[in-house]
């Protein structure tokens, strides 16, 4: 099947019959047309509508390998430079239509399962099986459009720290038995964004420690989102109405967060990638450089979502007169610098592509994770910019209701700008608001924070992979006498990464 659109992406979410609950009750009737889940689904069909369409189609789509169809671009395993600025054009364009607030366009897991597609010779170093799933896996992905979502992390009741190694954990998701179907598992996964919005789920959480040696905990597969036994638990829902002109984004992109709970589920063999070995998860979690080309995509989004960003502060400043403030002035500028430094990265990490070892060209990952960590403290001050540039202007925001009602010549008439009419002022304003002040706006800058890993690992990451820091350290060494002298077991272990880690 080549590229679907927006259509059959709303057939294929509504006729999926997972099971999805808000608020306590489960969702009966159609997903795309439950008020939790309109406005995101109305907007990423909007996205498989563009892929397909005529302008856009040459720069979205690339022809399958195996089948010959049209299949989307954010599914192409790059081999040359060239590949990664075409998946980048393609990925700037879809972040481009959603303003980078969708963290979960389809085109991040298109990226994942790229990538865990290219290492699938790992997998199958652990099974053979498992290796051949993986491949197959990426092609079905790919060759079907399908729209994936994830859960990597679990619940904090069933972690389990690492002194307590001799012990099981009864609330960690496990395999609770093999059979000749597959695999069973039951338990909970801590979050899947756009979980209920998505036609599969990918789940790899990071094995916890087991005193078998073959570990429960320990597993990574990918099944329809509607399988039995599985339920997807909704948080409140941030949409808070319908109105564009009142949540001008959380209408269109709020994205569902969702706890996830395997009650015995069935996952058949050939859509099992790992089993059991909790060494062989660890490895392909580094060694599929999974991250590196995440990355690759978030940087467009993140890209996106600060011109947009800078395009409200420059709409409040326009709007209040406020140019020739020059502490006005700085605030924009540190979000232009912000901007620019975002985009210089993402030009850096193209220049430093190479190969990896599975033969894919990998984004250099130094600018890559230099992004990843700026961005999470980037985006709560663009959000503070915003707020301290709009003051009180984002808490006196008249509803639609309001400007149709008999106040609404008193709002016509004291909330106007100095050159703006009342209702397009206000229409900022709410903007402003949905960006900075909503629960929609808090929960787009806990996901900024978090999404990626708490702070603690993208530093690490970074640092860990930052294999330059060691030549600088020998320079410094050279100055000053004995420094530079390290013992044998020393150089061992620092040397321990592999070759392609190095940024
Ligand atoms: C909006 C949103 C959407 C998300 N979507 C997804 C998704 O679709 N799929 C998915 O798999 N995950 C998703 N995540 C989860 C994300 O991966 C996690 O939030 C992230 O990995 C951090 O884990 P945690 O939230 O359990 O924090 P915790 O591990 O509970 O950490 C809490 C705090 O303790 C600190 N801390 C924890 N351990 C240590 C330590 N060893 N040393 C020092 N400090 C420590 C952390 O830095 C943090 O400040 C999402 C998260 C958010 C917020």
């Amino acid at each position: 099947m080549p590229i679907k659109n927006g259509e059959q992406y709303i057939a294929g979410i509504d006729k999926g019959g997972a099971q999805v609950w808000v608020d306590g009750n489960r969702v009966t009737g159609a997903i795309s047309e439950h008020s939790a889940f309109r406005g995101v689904v109305s907007t990423q069909a909007e996205l498989y509508d563009m892929q397909g369409a005529d302008e856009y189609l040459s720069r979205m789509t690339y022809e399958s390998p195996t089948s010959g169809d049209v299949v989307g671009l954010s599914f192409l395993r790059p081999q040359s430079k060239r590949d990664l600025r075409r998946r980048r054009e393609m990925m700037t364009l879809w972040a481009g239509r959603h303003h980078g607030f969708l963290g979960r366009a389809p085109d991040y897991m298109n990226t994942v399962v790229m990538a865990f597609g290219a290492a699938w010779k790992l997998l199958a170093e652990s099974n053979p099986m498992y290796g051949d799933n993986m491949r197959r896996y990426y092609e079905h992905c790919r060759e079907n459009d399908i729209t994936l979502s994830h859960a990597f992390i679990v619940p904090h009741a069933g972690r389990m720290s690492s002194f307590l190694k001799t012990l099981e954990q009864p609330d960690a998701p496990r395999v609770e038995e093999t059979n000749k179907d597959g695999i069973v598992v039951s338990g909970a996964f801590l979050l899947a964004t756009q979980a209920a919005t998505a036609d599969e789920i990918l789940i790899f959480p990071a094995p916890l420690p087991s005193a078998q040696e073959v570990n429960p905990h320990a597993f990574a597969f990918a099944v329809p989102s509607g399988l039995p036994g599985i339920r997807y638990i909704c948080r409140e829902s941030f949409a808070a109405g319908t109105s564009e002109f009142d949540y001008p984004l959380s209408s269109r992109y709020e994205e569902m967060d969702t706890l996830v709970v395997f009650d015995r589920v069935l996952v058949p063999h050939d859509r099992v990638f790992l089993c059991g070995d909790e060494d062989m998860a660890y490895r392909f979690t580094e060694e599929s450089r999974f991250h590196t080309h995440a990355t690759h995509q978030v940087l467009c989004r993140n890209i996106a979502k600060t011109e947009f960003m800078l395009g409200v502060i420059e709409g409040i400043i326009k709007l209040l007169g406020l140019r020739t403030y020059t502490q006005v002035v700085e605030k924009a500028a540190e979000a232009i610098a912000g901007l620019e430094t975002l985009k210089a990265l993402l030009v850096a990490s193209e220049a430093g592509a190479r190969k990896d070892r599975w033969g894919t060209m990998l984004p250099s990952p130094g600018p890559l994770y230099t992004a990843n960590y700026l961005y999470p403290k980037m985006y709560p001050r663009l959000v503070e910019i915003v707020q301290l540039l709009g003051a009180s202007g984002i808490v006196v925001i008249p509803s639609e209701a309001d400007f149709h009602s008999d106040i609404g010549g008193d709002l016509h008439r004291y909330l106007k700008g100095i050159e703006t009419d009342a209702k397009s002022r206000v229409g900022l304003f709410r903007l402003a608001w949905d960006l900075s002040a909503s629960s929609f706006a808090g929960r787009q800058t806990l996901y900024e924070r978090f999404f990626f890993g708490d702070s603690v690992k993208v530093a690490s990451r970074l640092y860990s992979g930052y294999t330059d820091k060691e030549k600088f350290a020998k320079k410094v060494a050279k100055l000053v006498p004995g420094l530079g002298r390290e013992n044998a077991s020393s150089r061992v272990r620092r040397s321990g990464g592999k070759t392609d880690d190095c940024m």
